[in-house]
């Protein structure tokens, strides 16, 4: 799939975007910084709400912008995903998804009903379709904003943070439809977080911006791997590896999950056997020894080699990245212990995984 072409340029008092990426053309890029460095700016450039003066953009093939081409945001064939949905209290779920359809019908031609019914189903709201928005909850509007958005048929789905509005419990809940959308739709999905849990369950590409400018982009698995990340990430640093639930231990309630080149055992959630999941470990609670410690509550040990050292976010604290098999994971220990154990690229070491979480 042709990817999307994204030169910007813009200047505002106190603020610069500037960048030049080609960002994947399937599956879902996330687009992660801190407050302020230009993720919602660079996502309404992209639908057109806003207009860098310098700025080329192409979706796949097509050109957007340009120094003489300006397409419209009604002419853009994609679907926007706010914080808030803001669904017309006067109409039913239902005639919110048609109105969104009727305002923007599919570029060369009418709204395609089918578009309409494959939302509805993604998301779950066919129960929902005769309740006025009042009578839903804060996740079920969620949903229904996210199908109004897909209901137009886009070919890029565009959200700015679709869960920042709700509480733990409604995000929980909204989170398996975002995997279905995952998993089923073919169109890429731009996804501004600030939540690490959710661009690792999530994403399968990140770019990480600060102050406007692109610091980092490439597959979620490399780039959160990456030594000079995980400062910014603070005690959210660590890599998330794909596995497939390989074994189940009745008796003690694990699964064990094989990733490449490291088989984990992580608590049994009633995931099926031969199911492709996604692991998180987090570089705090990576410990490494020089031999393999025997008489350990630990579960998961793993020979590795260690391929890199890098500083952290305190001068105790150094950042270990170890490779097991095939598997980079990283391991936040400190300077002092690097010392005495004398951590060096090339030395074989085990470590010790105190916890994995099946995302
Ligand atoms: N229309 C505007 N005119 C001038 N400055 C703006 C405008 N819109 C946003 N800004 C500024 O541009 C910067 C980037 O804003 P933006 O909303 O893109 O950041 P963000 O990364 O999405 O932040 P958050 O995570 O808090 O939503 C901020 O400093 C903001 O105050």
């Amino acid at each position: 799939m042709d990817p999307i072409e994204v030169r910007l340029r813009l200047t505002w008092p106190g603020f610069s975007l500037e960048l030049d990426e080609r960002l994947p053309g399937r599956g879902v890029t996330a687009l992660f910084g801190p407050s302020g460095c230009g993720k919602t700016t660079l996502l309404r450039c992209i639908a057109g709400l806003e207009r860098a003066p310098q700025g080329r953009l192409a979706f796949q093939g097509e050109v957007w912008q340009d120094a003489g081409t300006w397409v419209p945001t009604h002419r853009r064939p994609l679907g926007y995903v706010f914080q808030e949905p803001s669904l017309f209290p006067h109409l039913t779920v239902l005639g919110n998804l048609r109105f969104g359809q009727r305002r923007s019908p599919a570029p060369g031609g009418t709204a395609a009903p089918s578009g309409l019914d494959q939302a509805v189903e993604l998301l779950g709201i066919g129960p929902l379709l005769e309740r006025r928005p009042e009578r839903l909850s804060g996740g079920e509007r969620q949903r229904v904003g996210i199908a109004r958005a897909l209901a137009v048929n886009p070919r890029i789905l565009l959200m700015d943070e679709p869960l920042a509005a709700l509480d733990h419990q409604r995000k929980q809940e909204i989170l398996p439809y975002l995997e279905r959308l995952h998993e089923r739709l073919s169109i890429p999905v731009l996804y501004i977080s600030h939540a690490p849990d959710e661009v690792a369950r999530l994403a399968d590409h990140l770019v990480v911006l600060e102050a406007g400018r692109v610091l980092a982009s490439g597959p979620l698995q490399e780039t959160l791997a990456r030594l000079d990340l995980p400062i910014r990430l603070g005690e959210d640093a660590g890599v998330v590896l794909e596995g497939r639930v390989a074994e189940r231990d009745q008796r003690w309630h694990l699964l064990r999950v094989d990733c490449a080149g490291a088989s984990l055992w992580v608590r049994d959630t009633g995931v099926a056997i031969g199911r492709q999941v996604r692991v998180r470990i987090l570089a705090r609670d990576v410990s490494v020894t020089l031999t393999q410690a025997h008489a350990s509550s630990i579960v998961n040990t793993l020979p590795a080699r260690v391929a890199a050292l890098g500083e952290d976010s305190h001068p105790a604290l150094a950042l270990v990245r170890l490779q097991a098999g095939g598997t980079n994971i990283l391991a936040r220990v400190t300077h002092r212990s690097a010392d005495l154990l004398g951590l060096a690229p090339g030395l074989a070491v085990w470590i010790q995984i105190k916890a994995v979480a099946l995302l």
